[in-house]
Formats: C-alpha cells, structure tokens, sequence
C-alpha cells in the first residue's frame, strides 16, 4: 500500500512472515516510525512523478476501530519478540560507557570466611561475590585444577566430563584478567575485545554468553543502591549467532564488545566485510574452543580455520620454531584454552609443542585439514607447552549416570519410548539421529498426549529457543532433538536422555549422556538397539574401552507394552490420514501460492478436489474424515482406558498378587499405570551377562513385523 503525503510518497510495508505481536502501538499516519528511501538519482520517470521524498515503515498493521462517529482507521506499529530481545541486548552494550574513574572501586569480598574453598584463587571480588550468591561453595575438580594455570598466563587444554563446570573453568580467568584491566581504560573509549570464544552451536554460544554475564551483571541488594539506573557492565559479553539478525549484531560490534561468543559461521560472515573485526581478533587476549570436536562434526572446519588464521602470529621471531622449554610463558599475551569432554589422549599428547608441526600460516595455505587433530595442531599456541588438564572419567563414564539398553526391533521403538515415558515422568530428552524422525514422532507424542517439543536445525532460531525454554520450564516433558542438542547444553535437571536412534559415534554416546548427571546430580540413559545396530554400538563402546554386556538392560513389564501397542498402532493411522491430507493440502497451497506470484492463472482441474482421478471426490473426502473421527474416538476410549500392570487384580485392590491398596494409601503410585510404583528408572535396571546359546525361541514381546530383521527380543527369564 502506498500513501502519498504533501509531495512526498510513503510506502506501507506489510509484513512478510507472520510474527508474533507483542506489542502494539496506535497512532496516526504522520505518527509512524517512517524512514527515508534512498532513490537512485535518475528514475526514469518524468518529473519524478512530483515526488520530493520517499519514505518507508516496517511491520505496520491497519487496525479498524468502532466509535460514536463510526468506523476509524488506525495504524498499529507491531514490535515482535526477537526485535526486543535484540533490542534490549543492544540497548545493554549502546550505553555510553562510563569514563573509568566513574566506576567505583570493587568493595572487596571477604572469601576467606565467605568461600574458604575458593580463597586460593585471588579472583576479582565481583567474581566471589556472585560464586557466593549461586552458592557454587566450592570449585569443580577441572576449575580447581585450571584455574591456578590459567590465571598464571598458561594456556590450557581441559578435558573433563560432561557437566563439569568447564565453562567456568575458562570462563573465571577470563572475567578476571578482563574486570581487573577495564577500569584502566581510557575514559570513554571503546571497548577493546579481549576474548574470543568459538563455540558449536547457537544455543551453546547463547547459553556462554548468558552464564558469563550473570558474571558481570551487579548483585540487586535490598539497599537504595538497587534502586539507582544500573551502570553498563564493566565489561560486556556479546553473543553473534547465525538465525539472528546479522545486522544488530554487526552495530554491538561497532560498539564494542569486551567478550564476544561466536559461532565460526555467522562470525566468518561478519568478519568478511569488516576489517575492523579482523584487526580487533589479531590483537585478542584469550581464544577458547568450546567443544572443539564438535564444531569440526558441525561443518564449521573452512570458517574455523579462516578465523584461527587471524590469530597466529606474523612475525617470524614469534613463530613457534623460536620457542624453546625455556620460554613457556606467553610472549604477545594471547592465552588458548581449548575444552571438550572428548579429546583423544592421542592428540592430547601431539598438542605438547615437542611433536606439533611447525606451522606458519602460509604452509598449506588454502588446503583445509581434514581433521580435528589438523586443525588444532595449527593453534598457534603461545604457550610452548600448554598445560593438559585431562579429568575425564574411565570409559568416559560420570559417576551420578545409571545407563541401561533396551534392545527391540526399529518398528517397536515408538511403543517401548511411550512405555518408558508413560512409566518414568519426568524430563526426557530422546535423541533422534535425522529430522524426520522428529517429524514423524512429534503428531504420534501430540496424540498419545505426551508433552514433548521439537529441536533441531530446520527450524527457526526463535522457535528453537521457546522450544528449549518449554522444555525447561516443563517437569514432566520431551524434547525431541538431533544432534544439535548432544553437546554442551545445559538443561537444569534433566532426568533422562533416551538415544531413540543410536548416536553415530562415541564421543556423541557420551556428549548426548553429558545433558543428564550434570554438576554431580543423578541421571539416567537409555540406548534403544535394534538388532541390526548392536553391531555399531559393540564398536562404539569398544572404543570407549567398554562391553555391551556392561550396559544393564531396562526390566519391562510385557503385558503393559501389549496394551500400549493398541494405542500406538491408532495414533500411527491416525497420524498417516493425517500425513496424506496435509501434504495434498500443501501441495495444493504452494501451487496457487506460486501461481499469484508469477501472475498465471492456473487450470481449475489441478486446484479442483473433484476431477483429477488422483484426488479423493468430495464422497471419499466425506468418508476419509468420518474414518479419522472414528479412529480418533477408539483412540480417545483407549486413553481414557486405565493401564493395569501384571498381576494386579482389577476387582479387589488388596488381592492379586500385586495388592496395590498400599501404595495407593501411601500415594507412591505412578498417576498412568495401576498398579505400578513409582520408581526412578535406575531402579528397574538388570545386569543380564552374555546368554548362553539355546535354541529355544525367544520371546517375542511385541508381534514381530517381518521386516528382514534378526530379533533377539527381549529376554522374560
Ligand atoms: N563450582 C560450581 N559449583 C556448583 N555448580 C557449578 C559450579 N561450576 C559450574 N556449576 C554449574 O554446573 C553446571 C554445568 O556447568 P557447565 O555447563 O560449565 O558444564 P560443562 O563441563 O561445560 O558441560 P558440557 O561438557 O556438557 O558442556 C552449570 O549449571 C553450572 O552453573
């Protein structure tokens, strides 16, 4: 829609893709944030079409309004959820910083008798204090362990187990060095960026950079200090992602930054046309991989290199060759940390400086390593023996984790999943290895009423957050996730995680089980094998050094799995009626969509119902919908049907030979299933040593769909 205002032109903008409307302003035409349209100096239009000015506003709605006079047009001004987050971010980091004198002297904190346990590192007092309001009382073993190395100058390799506490391992040296050198900064002048922190994926940068802000941020008293505007941050911690605006991400860069974390993708894009961001890298102080391993998994190898490219150094008396035993200290003031829970020992041990290659930036030029032990052999680490922190646990396993298998054919893994989430609440995270899987699963949990939410990397940024932050806030929940999720995230207690589709390696085996046990808490595994699998998953733990035969299987009560199979074989017709009608619809809708676009008209026999033989007529239509509604109902009579665990009689709560009459009296029972207890998984484990071959036939738990796959099921001795 286009307005034209006293000689000049204004061009409404509809919004392109719905979003959500947070916040709605009205007002009139004049009133709206317009913005100024560059135009090219020649039209060609004659007289400019006695235009003077063009001008143009974003995420306009018209807005109808009754009134006594009548019907009134409004426009509504639509800000969504992501310009405000941004906004706010920017908002944040676009205050003036203050000049350096106006910051008051840190108050100091009294570790010795507040956090005796942390006294021995002489940390910033803005650090201890906010230690002691999260009540981290003690160090973690990798903190205690890095901290005394890294606040010495020393570059560190830390290996240690999931939820372990690595990110402040890293992340306290670098807050420190950064709180105590800031207040010696020039008044007024820009924030210098000082540390780099490269991480896999968006949700792991965004959850650094939100961790190490809570850093920074002061801590509200109840005292009228608290009540004053807050000063910016002494120092700032940005995160620049893909799915975000690159746009806004670029001005908190112009602005200054003291901590950015970064995805290698969206951070290459950036640096491409900004030289500034370029030099500001070359001249860094810290430089951390965060999950190394996985950013090379993650496609990330070109723009990885590219940017450690930038931080090597140029001066050939610098260059590693030079270095001796005897110079071990930094010599340019570039401190590396690289930390993972996966790191092979054997590229632990290449990363000592006596067997790394000697690499100046030019040998290999424009030839990508193919490896991760490539491409962290070319850190130009200034350290000439970076100190390796290797904590990892024996076989890679966390002492608070219970694991245990189920082994089924791949068709029955969607009744054994509901069984598990039906029997064990509580929050799951069930790794699938492709989107579609998700796709598939996420209708069948809708209908069979389980919670669950969706992560994984088609879709958009935004979704991907709420998503994660439903499944935070929901205890009895599932989120259903690829990959994107095995690493680094960290979900406040998560009970489960349940490998739906076996994890493609073992360092994923272990990240994916790194989401639950994390920071010493109790958590639980599930790996879901199908036969044809068991031979990858024998490869994948020999290679962390262990035996199928250690992990102990699930104890399942077979007559449940029966009753639930009734449910889950509905809701999978259900949801294929369901599959075909939505893609026809789809279809149909793209090609008119498309149609619009290019301004054709389209033949009605493709967009009728009734006159293509492939499509259903309105009879069949009629009749496909009344066979949905009734499946929908059995499906309904079927759920509301109680489940009833072996042995418990239906009639009389205190006979059978499971009398449930206490449990119930004791409200220990689980809320689905009568009869059952409520236990934790790690309870109904069984340690089943290898079995003796007989030819006697096992028992098939579930009616075995012949799908040309070996079935070993599940053993009822
Ligand atoms: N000293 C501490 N005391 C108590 N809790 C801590 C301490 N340090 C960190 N934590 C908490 O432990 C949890 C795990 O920390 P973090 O995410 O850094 O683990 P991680 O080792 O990086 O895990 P992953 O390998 O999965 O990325 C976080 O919730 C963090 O706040």
């Amino acid at each position: 829609m286009t307005l034209a205002v006293s000689g000049s032109k204004r061009k409404l903008k509809t919004r392109s893709t719905p979003r959500k409307r947070l916040k709605t302003s009205h007002g009139t035409a004049d009133s709206l944030p317009w913005k100024k349209v560059a135009r090219p100096l020649d039209t060609g239009m004659a007289d400019d079409d006695g235009i003077l000015e063009l001008e143009e506003v974003d995420n306009v709605e018209i807005v109808y309004e009754e009134t006594e006079g009548g019907r009134v047009m409004k426009f509504a001004v639509v800000q969504n959820e992501q310009d405000e987050e941004e906004q706010s971010t920017e908002e944040a980091l676009s205050e003036e910083p203050l000049e350096s004198t106006n910051y008051p002297e840190p108050e100091p904190f009294d570790a010795l008798n507040l956090l005796p346990n942390w006294n021995q590192h002489q940390l910033h007092p803005q650090l201890f204090r906010v230690l002691h309001a999260k009540q981290f009382l003690s160090p973690t073993p990798i903190q205690a362990a890095a901290l005394p190395i890294a606040l010495s100058g020393r570059d560190v390799v830390g290996v240690a187990q999931t939820g372990s506490g690595k990110t402040l391992a890293y992340g306290l040296p670098i807050l420190h060095r950064l709180l105590t050198s800031a207040r010696q900064r020039p008044a007024k002048s820009r924030r210098p960026l000082g540390a780099l922190i490269l991480a896999p994926t968006r949700e792991l940068a965004l959850q650094v950079s939100s961790h190490l802000n809570a850093f920074l941020n002061s801590i509200d008293t109840e005292t009228e200090e608290s009540q004053q505007p807050r000063p910016p941050p002494l120092v700032s911690v940005a995160a620049i992602v893909g799915g975000m605006s690159a746009q806004k991400q670029r001005r908190i860069l112009e602005r200054g930054v003291d901590v950015l974390v970064a995805t290698p993708g969206r951070l290459w894009d950036i640096i491409e046309d900004d030289d500034g961001l370029a030099g500001q890298i070359r001249k860094l102080k810290f430089l951390v991989l965060d999950e190394a391993d996985r950013m090379i998994e993650a496609g990330h190898f070109a723009e990885l290199e590219n940017i450690l490219r930038l931080t090597l150094r140029e001066s050939k008396d610098d260059q590693i060759e030079a270095e001796t035993e005897e110079t071990p200290l930094p010599q340019d003031g570039l401190q590396t940390f690289v930390f993972s829970a996966t790191l092979s020992k054997d590229l632990q041990r290449n990363l000592k400086r006596h067997t790394r290659p000697k690499y100046n930036g030019k040998k290999n030029a424009g030839k990508p390593a193919s490896t991760l032990d490539d491409l962290l052999l070319r850190l130009d680490f200034r350290d000439s023996s970076p100190e390796i922190i290797d904590l990892s646990p024996e076989g890679a396993l966390v002492s608070t984790l219970k694991e245990s298998k189920i082994e089924c054919l791949s068709t029955d893994k969607d009744v054994y999943l509901y069984y598990f989430l039906l029997r064990y609440p509580g929050r799951s995270l069930v790794f699938l290895s492709a989107i579609d899987g998700i796709r598939r699963l996420l209708p069948l949990t809708e209908l069979l009423n389980i919670k669950a939410f969706p992560l994984h990397s088609q879709l958009e940024q935004r979704q991907r957050l709420k998503n994660l932050d439903r499944f935070k806030s929901t205890p009895n929940s599932v989120l259903l996730a690829t990959d994107i999720a095995a690493r680094g995230l960290d979900i406040a207690a998560v009970d489960h995680v349940i490998h739906y589709q076996i994890p493609r390696s073992a360092d994923a085996y272990v990240h994916r089980n790194g989401r639950t046990a994390r920071a010493m808490q109790k958590g639980f595994s599930m790996l879901m094998c199908a036969p044809d699998e068991r031979r990858i998953v024998r490869t994948l733990l020999g290679s962390l050094g262990r035996q199928e035969s250690d992990i102990p299987e699930m104890d399942v009560d077979l007559t449940l799995l029966d009753q639930l199979k009734a449910r889950v074989q509905l809701a999978r017709q259900i949801e294929t009626a369901n599959h075909k009608v939505k893609k026809a619809n789809h279809e149909r809708k793209w090609l008119k969509e498309a149609a619009e676009a290019l301004e054709v008209e389209i033949d009605s026999d493709l967009m009728s119902d009734s006159e293509d033989d492939e499509k259903p007529t309105a009879r069949q239509h009629k009749a496909r919908d009344s066979k949905n509604a009734s499946l929908k109902a059995e499906l309904r009579k079927l759920l509301a049907k109680p489940l009833i665990a072996r042995g418990v009689s239906t009639r009389y709560i205190t006979s059978g030979s499971q009398p449930v009459v206490d449990d119930l009296l004791a409200g220990e029972f689980n809320e689905a299933i009568v009869g059952v207890k409520k236990t934790e998984a790690g309870d109904d484990v069984v340690l089943r040593r290898k079995r003796k071959k007989t030819n006697k036939p096992k028992t098939a738990v579930v009616s075995p769909v012949d799908d040309g796959e070996e079935w070993t099921g599940i053993s009822t001795e």
